[in-house]
Order: structure tokens, then sequence, then C-alpha cells
């Protein structure tokens, strides 16, 4: 892999402010999803290290949170501009670990960055409240402080969007951080840390805990009283686990967990509008985004239309390798990724289901999967109901919108919504009747650092991006100042 600054390949942890290799010298293999060759060993640090990480972040939060939000925000802005300036380097890490196309690596990298650039902004705004006082003999107050050290845990398929979403926050508010990213994608979260580095951060202020045993770093994450807080990223079956770990210390969490996003295409929408909001909400990332659509359903008015020109777009799309420049869909992350796939697929197409387009593993690659269409699906299917996070794209029908809304809310998940129409009051009822935390009118793509992303039922808890990000890292403190009256003047 040719870096132009080979530096930000790195192998070790980041802890204290040190590149350590692992106590016991072990290391794990990072793995290219395409053509399935080791890239590189890294690190496979564990409790003893982890501890040690835990250690600095504490040491290093009496001082860290000690310095002006303004302070704060110029070393952030620097970390801004360097990943801005290693953008190159940085999309080809991901694309070789994680397997997404080079032009959406790029746009994950700028989309990250947001995150530090907004954030190095917004820690300056925490703000508290005057509180105009009921007794004459006191003053009230509310202010804001960081909670403390906060425990990051991530998922691979946005390996530097998914850090920096969290730790830009807590680090502006004051806060230090230990992560652990995904076992299928340390490369990215260790240049994230080099950067950091560069920028001036001080030791202990980051520290980042490469592994493959997940569940060991995570069982000392939550029971450790020094970390305050835990931010979770990933499927709800571990968000779930991590929360039950959590409850003896009573840690925040924020935790982002799985979606099964349904689209729904009303009969007076724009359906050019309406397949290219599809494709980019089915697609992007090969479909292995927590925001992805899971569930088209189309008006029957409009339905056969609708799926003839949605396969034309999906027919077109390019398979392959993900560091070839006009790839459109690269490899799905691992074996069991494509195997759950296939698996849904063949259960649909075994209960109905009309294949349009695809249907089956693409020869592009051993991880690669065809862009798929179904046709004629129903709620029997178990792709209905369970997150397929892959290039596959059921449509449903429907012919009114109380039964539309009622089958768009018929999951546990509450996390990405999305829908295309012209009228006005339905988009307002439409809108507010959907169960989720986000919800997409008239387009596919609604993910930016200036709004608040999250979910609700079991898509979880807490808000990230938006200043309602900040407060996930912040603690309320009343002050309630007496004494105030002027005892030398007699009533
Ligand atoms: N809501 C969001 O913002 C969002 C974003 C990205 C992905 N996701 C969801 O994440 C899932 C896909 O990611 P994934 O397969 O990596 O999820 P995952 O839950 O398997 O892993 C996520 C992270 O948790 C770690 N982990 C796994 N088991 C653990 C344990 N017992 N203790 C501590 N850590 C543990 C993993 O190493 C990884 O770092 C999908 O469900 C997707 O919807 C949600
Ligand atoms: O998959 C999870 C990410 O949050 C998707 S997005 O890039 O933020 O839309």
């Amino acid at each position: 892999m040719n870096l132009q600054e080979p530096n930000l390949l790195r192998h070790s942890g980041y802890v204290d402010g040190s590149w350590i290799s692992a106590d016991s010298g072990a290391t794990f293999a990072v793995v290219n999803p395409f053509s399935n060759e080791i890239i590189t060993r890294v690190a496979n640090l564990a409790e003893p290290e982890t501890e040690r990480a835990i250690a600095a972040a504490t040491l290093a939060f009496q001082t860290w949170k000690q310095r002006t939000a303004t302070e704060r925000s110029r070393i952030l802005r620097k970390w801004f501009d360097l990943l801005l300036v290693h953008k190159e380097d940085l999309a080809l890490l991901m694309t070789v670990e994680q397997g997404k196309p080079i032009a959406e690596s790029r746009g994950e990298v700028e989309y990250g960055a947001s995150f530090v650039e907004w954030f190095a902004e917004e820690g300056k705004r925490a703000y508290g409240d005057v509180i105009p006082s009921p007794r004459s003999d006191a003053r009230l107050l509310a202010i804001k402080q960081p909670i403390g050290v906060v425990a990051a845990i991530t998922p691979w398929n946005f390996p530097i969007a998914m850090i920096t979403r969290k730790v830009a926050p807590a680090l502006a508010v004051g806060c230090t951080v230990v992560i652990k990213p995904a076992e299928d994608t340390p490369l990215s979260a260790l240049a994230l840390a080099y950067l950091a580095e560069e920028a001036g951060f001080p030791r202990g202020v980051i520290n980042v805990i490469p592994t493959d045993r997940p569940a060991e770093v995570g069982h000392l994450f939550t029971h450790d009283p020094r970390i305050r807080k835990l931010s979770f990223t990933g499927s709800t079956a571990t968000g779930k686990k991590l929360m039950a770990q959590s409850a003896g210390t009573l840690k925040k969490l924020s935790l982002e967990l799985g979606g099964n996003a349904p689209f729904i295409v009303f009969e007076d929408a724009d359906l050019t509008e309406a397949i290219a909001g599809a494709m980019t909400s089915k697609y992007r990332n090969g479909g292995q985004t927590c925001v992805c659509t899971n569930r088209f359903y189309v008006h029957d008015a409009i339905y056969d239309a609708f799926v003839q020109k949605l396969a034309k777009a999906v027919q077109a799309l390019k398979v392959g390798d993900g560091r070839v420049a006009d790839t459109e869909i690269g490899p799905l992350i691992n074996n069991a990724a494509i195997d759950k796939v296939d698996r849904l697929v063949a259960d649909a197409i075994e209960k109905g289901a009309r294949v349009v387009v695809g249907g089956g593993r693409s020869e592009a690659g051993p991880r690669c999967y065809t862009p798929t269409l179904l046709a004629e699906v129903d709620t029997t299917m178990d792709l209905s109901r369970e997150e397929v996070f892959g290039p596959v794209a059921p449509i449903f029908r429907f012919t009114t919108e109380a039964e539309v809304i009622g089958l768009a809310n018929d999951t546990p998940y509450g996390l990405a919504a999305y829908f295309y129409g012209k009228d006005h009051a339905r988009i307002w009822r439409v809108a507010e009747a959907l169960e989720y935390g986000m919800v997409g009118i008239n387009t596919g793509l609604i993910s930016t650092a200036v709004a608040p992303f999250g979910g609700i039922k079991e898509s979880g808890f807490g808000r990230e991006g938006s200043k309602y990000g900040l407060e996930d890292y912040l603690v309320v403190k009343y002050l309630c100042w007496g004494g105030i009256n002027d005892r030398t003047v007699t009533p």
C-alpha cells in the first residue's frame, strides 16, 4: 500500500502518548475484505494495557478539563486540518481494510472530519443558565461540566466517522477518551490517533486499544468506575449487553444501534427523485450502513413503474475492488456478513419473492454480492424483520396511508425512515406518525454533523452531531449561592 505519509500505517496501540505492543506480544491480522489478503498485523491489546489506558485518561482528565474551550478548540481545529491534508492516505487505508469504494472513503474522511470541525466550535457554547431566584438572599445557576473519562466502542462500517462523531464532542468539552475500534478496521483508528498526536493533544487525552478480544476490553470499560461514560455504536444485541454490564457503575450511555429503515413512495411522488433517493439510501457502502433502507413500500398505482426504473439503476451498479476508481459496490466485510445476506435472499425467494435483479453472490470477488432487487415480497419473509446490511432491495406494495404507516412502524427498531410525496398535509401527517429518530422527506441522504443523529426504541438513545451531541458528554451542576443580603443594613 503506497501511502504519501507511511507513518499513517500503525501497528501498535496508542496508550498514554506512547505506541505500544501487547504485553503478551500478541498480534492479530487485518484482512482486505476484497482480496482476503492480510494487509498487516496489529498489536492485540488486552486488559492490562486497557487498564493503563484508563489510568492515563483519568490522570489526563484533571488537566485537559482545565484547558479553556478555546484552547481545546485550537487543537481540534489542527486535527481537522490534518485529516483533510491526509485525506487520500486515510481513504486508501479505509478502502483496504473496510472495502468501501475509494470515492466513498474520501467522502467519509470529509464527513468524519466535519464532526471535528463542528465540535471545535460547539465546545465553546456549552452554555449554562442563570435562574431567577425564588429567595432574596440567594442566586441560582446551572453550569455544564465534562462528565469525565469516556469509553468509545465503534463499528467497522464507518471506521473514521463513528470515532470522530463520539470523540470530537467529548474532547471539545474537556473529557478524555479510550477508544476500542472494531477488530476489522483498526488501521483507520490508529491513523486518527497518529494525527491527533501531531495536532498536539497531550498524552493520555486520547487512547486507542486495538484488539480482537472485544468482550474482554468491553468488560473492563463497563465495570471500571473511572469510566463515567460509554458511547457505543454497533448492533442492538451488543448494545443491550453493554447496557446491562454498565448498570453496576451507573454509567451515562449513548447507544447508536441497529436499524430497519422503511422507504415509502406515495402515488404522487416524483419518481425520478424517488429512484435517486432509493439508490443512495440503499446501496451506500454496499448497503452496510445503519440508516440504509431495509424495506421499500411503494404505492400500488406506481409499483410496476418504480420496480422497472429501479431495476435499471441497480443493474448498472459496478461491483468490485474498492480501490478501482469506478467501483460502486465493494465487498461485504466478512464471510458471516455475506452468508447472512445469502440466507435472507434465499428465504425470501423460497417464500415467493420475485428476483428482478441479482439474487446471489457476484463473481467480482469472494465476498461480493450482486446488487439485488426483489419484488412481490411480504412480511412472512425474514428480511422484513432483520437488518439485511447488504445490497438487497425488497419492494413491498401498499394501498393506503394508514396501512403503510402501520407496516413501517411494525418493527422494534426506530433509527431512520424515508418517504417521498408531494401533498403537504400528508408530509406533516407521515413525518409525525413515523416512529423513528430521523426521517428523510423527499431525500435518501440525511446524515450531517450539524443535525442530531440517533434512534428510538431498540435503535438506542443519545444523539451524535448538532448541539445535542455535546450534551451527551456534559453533566449539569446546580449552584445555589446564599448569603447575598447586605448584613450591614438592619431590616
Ligand atoms: N446507529 C448507528 O449510528 C450505527 C452506525 C453503524 C453501525 N450500526 C449498527 O452496527 C451493526 C454492524 O456493526 P457490527 O457488526 O460491527 O456490530 P457489533 O455490535 O458486532 O460490533 C460493534 C463494536 O462492538 C464491539 N463488540 C462486539 N461485541 C462486544 C462485546 N461483547 N463487548 C464489547 N464490545 C463488543 C465490536 O468489536 C465492535 O467494535 C449493525 O446493526 C448496524 O446497524 C449502527
Ligand atoms: O452506519 C452508520 C452511519 O451512522 C451511517 S452515516 O454515514 O452516519 O449515515
